[in-house]
Order: C-alpha cells, then structure tokens, then sequence
C-alpha cells in the first residue's frame, strides 16, 4: 500500500514532506523486526523508547518512520501526536479495517476472562459458527492454536491477525481485553459489537494507581461501543458486581444485567453446587430452563449465566445453550483434577488474586470431608498489596497453608514469601520456596478425604526466574508425586 493512502486517517503535523510514490510493505513496532519497506512506528514504552531505535529500522530496511517526537532520520519522518493512536489507525487501515467484518466480543473483569471464552467459543461452535479466540492461554483460529505473549496483544498484532481470521473464514471472535490493554491502547481501533464485565476485585494495583483507577481503565472497553446506533450492539454485565454501575454508565447501548439477583435480566435460581458440577434453572423474561453443568463452583454458574446472556442476545436457540455447557469440560487449569486413581482429590486453579483464591477456597469449604492443604504462592513483579491478603484468604479457608514461589519474576522469592506471611501468628503453614517441593510435601502429607489445592498457576507451563522461563507444569509435579505415593503404598 502507498504510503500517503496508508497515512489518510491520521492527524499528522508535517503535511509538506510526505513522499507520495512509496509503497510500504509492512508496518512494525519493534525494530528488531524491521524488514525491506517498512513503516517503522516508534512507541515510548515502560523500558525503552522506540524513538532510540531509528538507527536499526533504517539498517534493517525501513522506507519511513512515524514518529511523536524530533528525531533525527534520512527517511521520511511523519510527526503525528501520539504513536500509539496512529499504531492502531494504521494497523487497522493496512489491514483492511478486519474488525468491521467480524462479530467480536470482548470481556473484560477481573476474573472469568479466559473462562468465559471457552464457554461462548464452545456455544457458538455449537450453532455452526467459525470462531477465534485471542487471550491468556493462547490465541485459537478455528482449530489451529498459537502462543502469545499478551493476554491481550498490541494493536498491530491484533488488527493483523483479525485479517488472518477473515481470509479463514471466520465470523466471530472472542477476546479478553485486560485493563493494560485497554489503558495501552492496545484494542484502539477495534468495534467491538458485544462487551461483557464479570466482575472486579483487587488485582493489578501495582499498574492502577486504586480501584477507581482500575475499575476506569476496564470501563473504556464500554465506551469504546461507540454511537453507531445502526448497529445491535449490547454490554452483558454482572449486575451483582459493585462496580456494575461503572460500566453501565459508560455506555450508552442497551445492557443486558445477569446474576443472582431480582434485578437480574438473565438469572439463576435453585442452585446445587456438588465437587465435581452445577445445577441450576435459568429464568430469563420469556422462559426457565434448568442447566446442568461439569463446572463446580458458584462463580462458574456466574460465568455461565455471562455466556446464557450473550448467547440469549444473538438468539441462539437455549437447546444448543444446554448441550454446549453441558458437554463442557471446563478450562485447562481451573478447577482441574489431577487423577491417578489416588484417594483425595487434587485440584490445579490458576486463582491469583485474593478474591478468585476465595472463591474457590469457598467452594472446596462447601464440598470438604477432610482438610484442605492449600499450595499457593505471588507473582513477583506484580501488586504486592495482594500478597498478605492472599495468605489471609488462604488462612482463613484452608486447614493448612504451604506458601511458595509463583513466577518470581525479577524479585527474590523469600521477600515475596515475607510480603505474603510477615504478619502471620497462625502456625498452620510452612513456607517452602521450591514449589515443586512444596507441591510433594502437600501430596505426602494429605489423608483419605482430604482435598490438595494447588493454586495460582493454573495452565501455565513455566516458572519465570530472573527474566528466564522453566518448564514447569502443577500438574506434571502433581502426577508424579502421586504416582510416587501410590507405588510407596
Ligand atoms: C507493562 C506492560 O504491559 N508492558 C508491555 C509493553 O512493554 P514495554 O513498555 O516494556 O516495552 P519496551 O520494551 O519499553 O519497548 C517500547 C517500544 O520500543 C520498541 N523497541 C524496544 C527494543 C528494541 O530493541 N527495539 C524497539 O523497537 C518495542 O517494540 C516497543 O514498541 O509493551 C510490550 C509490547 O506490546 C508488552 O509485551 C509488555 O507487556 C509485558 C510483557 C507484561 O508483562 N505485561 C503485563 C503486565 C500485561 O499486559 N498483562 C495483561 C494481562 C493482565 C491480566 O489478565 O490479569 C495482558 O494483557 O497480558
Ligand atoms: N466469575 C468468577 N468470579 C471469581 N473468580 C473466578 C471467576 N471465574 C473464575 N474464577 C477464578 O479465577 C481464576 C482465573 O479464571 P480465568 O482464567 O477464567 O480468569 P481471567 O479473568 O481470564 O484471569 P486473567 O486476568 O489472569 O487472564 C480461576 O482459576 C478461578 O479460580
Ligand atoms: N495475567 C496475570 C497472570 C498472573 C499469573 C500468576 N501465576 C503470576 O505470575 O502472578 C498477570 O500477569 O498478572
Ligand atoms: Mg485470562
């Protein structure tokens, strides 16, 4: 594409210098990704700045530069007022403005994210859909996967594999959208047509300056529905949530409310919670209808409830709702059990936050014979408020802790384990900082009946160390010292 076509939707302060006969052939961020002929856009990031990095994009072939400040260059430079805007609006326009042709639906809360997408995937493949799913476990095109890095990546990620999607024939995309993301810039440029909010408590105040600032970033995603009122567009939020109203107002499309409670459009009643599944009739304004699901726990029937709604807005018959959610066997990594044919149950969640860690420590309370030995660690590097009150949690709903590493990250793993359990008096815990130890202790220490929770990694398959990732997998270990137990025995 031209340059000067490419450039027609961005607000540019040097008009004069453009050349109009250069033809780009990719636009890119990074520098060290810079081939022959590309639009190299500079970002001011948290570690480095893209305008250092001229040098390198003019070495590796780069035909002009975007810039929001004075740089020098022997390309054409184009001074725009901020490159992240221009990143998305050129992103979007080279790759022929892919999220107009889809049906994208994007979530955003605290916790849920990952879940809810593997709900509506599963419903909407249900009906005959061509899905795609972009967010925390990876990004799926029809039944290819690939990893990626971000929960939600860049805009120019984004808009170039929608584009990739559209060419495969896919028609709707669900995507979490983080609150990074949203106050990154990264979805700019993406209509979204439906918008969900599951809920929010603490998490990431490392970024956010409180929860005020937290629960503004997450609302952009309800602004960013736009005024287009030509379009059917609609926010499904959890209405039981506190912060319900902050997104409600964000928006001036119509919302669908679900939960538990009266004022609920979509919701439940009669709910039966075993260890292993859920029950519960859904009412919505025309009719009831009962679902009965693999997923324990009372957050799970919210997460259902999210994706009932949705599915009610885009009139999907409730035939193919209770088939979908009832064949579903959950989300890698959240409340999953690891089996080898022992005699108590161990279960892998990727709970990090306090809330998420409650939530699930209360559904074991609901379902225990024994104790509950809880392994659980924090993320370095990540808010370290959430540290002492995780351990709390983790206190107050299990019969013993074992404190351990998460993914370090750059931090030393003790000063996070002293952030986590300083303030303790309680002896029911041990810190152990090798995880992989601290998972075998809980294991050889568990009876008959009781319940092994390993918490806060979930699906993940690595440990982060210093800027290095290890292989590592809770499940893995899980399985190998059970099996070690059963041959002990
Ligand atoms: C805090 C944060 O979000 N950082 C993101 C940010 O990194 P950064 O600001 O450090 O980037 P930088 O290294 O300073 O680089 C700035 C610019 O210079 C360019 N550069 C840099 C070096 C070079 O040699 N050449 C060059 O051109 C880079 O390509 C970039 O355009 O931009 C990067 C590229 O888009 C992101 O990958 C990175 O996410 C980091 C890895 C991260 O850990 N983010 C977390 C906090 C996050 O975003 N999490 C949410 C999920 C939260 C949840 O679900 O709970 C997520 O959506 O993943
Ligand atoms: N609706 C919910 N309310 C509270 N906790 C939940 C809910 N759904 C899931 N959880 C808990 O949160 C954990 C993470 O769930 P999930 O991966 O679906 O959330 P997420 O929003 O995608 O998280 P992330 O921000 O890390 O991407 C689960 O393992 C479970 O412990
Ligand atoms: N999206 C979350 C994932 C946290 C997972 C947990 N295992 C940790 O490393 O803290 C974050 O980046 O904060
Ligand atoms: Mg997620």
């Amino acid at each position: 594409m031209y340059l000067h076509e490419l450039l027609e939707d961005l607000k540019i302060y040097n008009t004069a210098n453009i050349p109009t006969n250069l033809l780009v052939d990719n636009i890119e961020m990074d520098s060290r990704k810079v081939s022959k002929n590309s639009l190299f856009v500079c970002i001011k990031g948290f570690n480095s700045d893209g305008h250092d990095f001229i040098g390198e994009s003019e070495e590796h072939g780069a035909c002009a530069i975007i810039a929001e400040r004075q740089i020098e260059s022997s390309l054409p430079v184009i001074y725009v007022p901020n490159t992240v805007k221009a990143l998305a609006l050129l992103a979007n326009r080279f790759y022929g403005n892919p999220s107009q042709h889809l049906n994208i639906i994007g979530i955003t809360g605290t916790n849920g994210k990952t879940t809810m997408t593997y709900l509506l995937d599963g419903i909407f493949k249900e009906y005959g859909h061509q899905t795609a799913v972009i967010g925390t476990i990876d990004m799926k095109i029809g039944n290819q996967t690939f990893p990626i890095s971000n929960t939600t990546p860049d805009s120019l990620f984004l808009h170039k594999h929608l584009n990739l999607m559209l060419k495969q024939n896919i028609d709707t995309v669900f995507m979490e959208v983080s609150s990074h993301a949203l106050h990154l810039g990264r979805v700019y440029g993406i209509q979204f047509n439906t918008v969900v909010f599951t809920n929010l408590t603490q998490d990431h105040l490392d970024y956010h300056l409180n929860m005020n600032d937290y629960a503004y970033a997450k609302s952009l995603l309800f602004s960013q529905l736009g005024n287009d009122y030509n379009q059917q567009k609609v926010a499904v939020i959890n209405i039981d949530d506190r912060y319900a109203e902050v997104m409600e107002r964000a928006t001036s499309f119509p919302i669908i409310p679900y939960g538990l409670s009266d004022e609920a459009f979509i919701k439940a009643k009669n709910l039966e919670l075993g260890a292993k599944y859920s029950s519960f009739e859904v009412v919505t304004p025309q009719n009831t209808f009962s679902i009965k699901s693999n997923m324990a726990g009372k957050f799970n029937v919210y997460n259902m409830l999210a994706a009932i709604a949705v599915a009610y807005h885009y009139r999907i018959p409730i035939e193919v709702v209770k088939k979908s959610l009832q064949l579903s066997k959950g989300v890698p990594g959240r409340l999953e059990y690891v089996d080898v044919g022992q005699t108590f149950p161990v279960i892998v969640d990727y709970a990090h936050t306090p809330d998420s860690l409650e939530n699930v420590l209360e559904s074991l309370n609901e379902i225990k014979k024994g104790k509950i030995l809880t392994v659980v660690g924090c993320g370095g590097d990540r808010d370290r408020s959430k540290r002492p009150k995780m351990a709390n949690v983790s206190m107050k709903y299990s019969d013993f802790s074992y404190f351990t590493s998460d993914n370090p990250r750059s931090e030393k793993p003790q000063a996070i384990l002293k952030d986590m359990t300083g303030h303790l008096n309680d002896k029911r815990f041990k810190v152990i900082t090798d995880r992989k130890q601290a998972i075998k202790h809980a294991i050889m220490s568990a009876s008959k009946d009781d319940i092994v929770l390993i918490a806060g990694k979930g699906h993940e398959t690595y440990q982060e160390i210093e800027g290095k990732r290890y292989h590592f997998d809770d499940r893995e270990i899980a399985k190998a010292f059970l099996e070690d137990r059963i041959r002990e025995t």
